[in-house]
């Protein structure tokens, strides 16, 4: 369906109701992979439809892997490889600009027996993946760089990796040890992964780990510093796998309840989740929003806020929902340790910036931080998006003042949230 260029929210008066949020990317895609390595079929439930997960299936299909997907493609039959991945012919995958697709493929097919190309779009040329690579070739794997060093597109000659001791620079992004990690148990050997630098966005290590462990494979975790991990195992299907809701896509909504009084309640998240966002609500509180939290859902209703300053390196897709959320707030809000905003889908630290500025916030724009001062009154202006889903959505927040907001592209939010602006109509008044 093709998509307006441009989607323009008049002001809502109330914010109020109940919205159930789409299955998470990041467990929909280490979902998928496992299951495609493991022993068995795996029935994934709750899965996301969007263009990350499209990617995914698409490169499961051209490795030879089998599975069946339902006519709303929520539930997925994967059967698995009892291995690793292997293909007679050359191939090139085409990745889009989904990270959680070309990190952890790019390991698993390290260690395959396979001769790939993975490609992306012209944003995923841009974001650094050399720290993988680096770490994938002391396990003895065999990558090479087709246009720049350090990124993709990259040529992978796949074969049995040794393993070993293997140092992953962890301060750009937790991806590339969750890539190693799920592709460790395939090596010959066993391996000891350490993490140089400071980890980022660690909570998405749990997300790994259990994932890992829902498939069989256990990970022995020195507090985030070493890694110890059995080579020569099989990931083994647990038959079901059902997808959590994605708690950065609940931002939005949580936030929009705790901008504009009423209640929101979110379900398919609840307080057992095990994904980091969900600690997004805590933020909220933090500012004055009242938080309750059940096995299901989590409900947020609004209070006066008030702007805060905080490190939000834990969570860094849903910390962009603070900085849009910070226009409502009594005084200034700080989010800080965030520098690997800009290598994300787009710098995502001078997007915010300049869009919040556009709107007549005063902002600060640090190597690593971002600072808002709200203003008493917004302008309506055309929000640039950047082909970045997370812009989209954080901007969709602007109508819940007095002013209309425009957003170019909506269509961006495919990505990970197709049908992201119906879902918010539905808690508008
Ligand atoms: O592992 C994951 O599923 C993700 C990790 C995070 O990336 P970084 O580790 O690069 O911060 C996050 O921003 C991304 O959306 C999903
Ligand atoms: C950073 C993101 O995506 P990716 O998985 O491509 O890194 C995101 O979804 O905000």
């Amino acid at each position: 369906m093709s998509q307006p260029s441009q989607l323009t929210l008049q002001p809502v008066a109330k914010i109020e109701g109940e919205v159930n949020v789409p299955g998470s990317k990041s467990l929909s895609n280490r979902a998928l992979l496992l299951a495609a390595l493991a022993e068995g079929k795996t029935t994934l439930t709750n899965l996301l439809d969007s263009d990350d997960i499209r990617h995914m299936l698409a490169a499961l299909t051209s490795l030879g892997v089998n599975y069946s997907l339902s006519e709303d493609k929520t539930v997925c039959t994967v059967e698995g490889l009892a291995g690793t991945f292997k293909s007679i012919e050359p191939l090139e995958l085409f990745l889009g600009n989904a990270g959680t697709a070309m990190r952890p493929l790019c390991a698993a097919l390290a260690a395959s027996d396979v001769d790939v190309t993975l490609t992306g779009e012209p944003r995923m040329e841009e974001r650094p993946i050399g720290d993988l690579v680096d770490a994938l070739r002391q396990a003895g794997a065999s990558i090479e760089y087709l246009k720049n060093d350090g990124y993709p597109p990259l040529e992978i000659k796949g074969q049995r990796l040794k393993g070993g001791d293997i140092q992953v620079d962890g301060s750009v992004s937790s991806q590339f040890l969750t890539a190693v990690l799920m592709a460790a148990p395939l090596f010959e050997g066993d391996s000891v992964i350490s993490i140089k630098g400071e980890l980022v966005s660690k909570p998405y290590i749990d997300i790994t780990l259990d994932t890992m462990a829902r498939f069989g494979v256990e990970v022995a975790n020195d507090d985030y510093r070493s890694f110890a991990v059995s080579g020569g195992q099989k990931y083994v299907s647990p038959g079901r796998f059902m997808v959590e809701g994605d708690a950065s896509s609940a931002s939005y909504f949580l936030a929009a309840g705790a901008i504009k009084g009423g209640s929101v309640k979110v379900t398919g998240i609840g307080k057992n989740s095990i994904q980091g966002d969900i600690r997004f609500a805590d933020v909220l509180e933090a500012m004055g929003a009242k938080v309750e939290w059940f096995d299901d859902c989590v409900v947020v209703t609004g209070q006066p806020l008030k702007g805060v300053d905080m490190d939000m390196n834990h969570i860094p897709d849903a910390a962009m929902t603070i900085a849009t959320t910070a226009l409502f707030a009594e005084g200034p809000t700080a989010i800080r340790n965030i520098y690997n905003w800009r290598v994300k889908e787009t710098d995502r630290l001078h997007a915010m910036a300049t869009e919040l500025r556009k709107l007549g916030a005063e902002v600060e724009e640090g190597e690593d931080y971002i600072k808002v001062w709200p203003s008493e009154t917004l302008k309506h202006v055309d929000i640039d998006t950047y082909n970045d889903h997370r812009v989209a959505m954080c901007f969709s927040l602007v109508c819940l003042s007095d002013t209309p907001v425009t957003i170019n592209d909506p269509g961006c939010t495919a990505k990970t949230f197709p049908d992201y602006f119906t879902r918010f109509k539905t808690i508008c008044a």
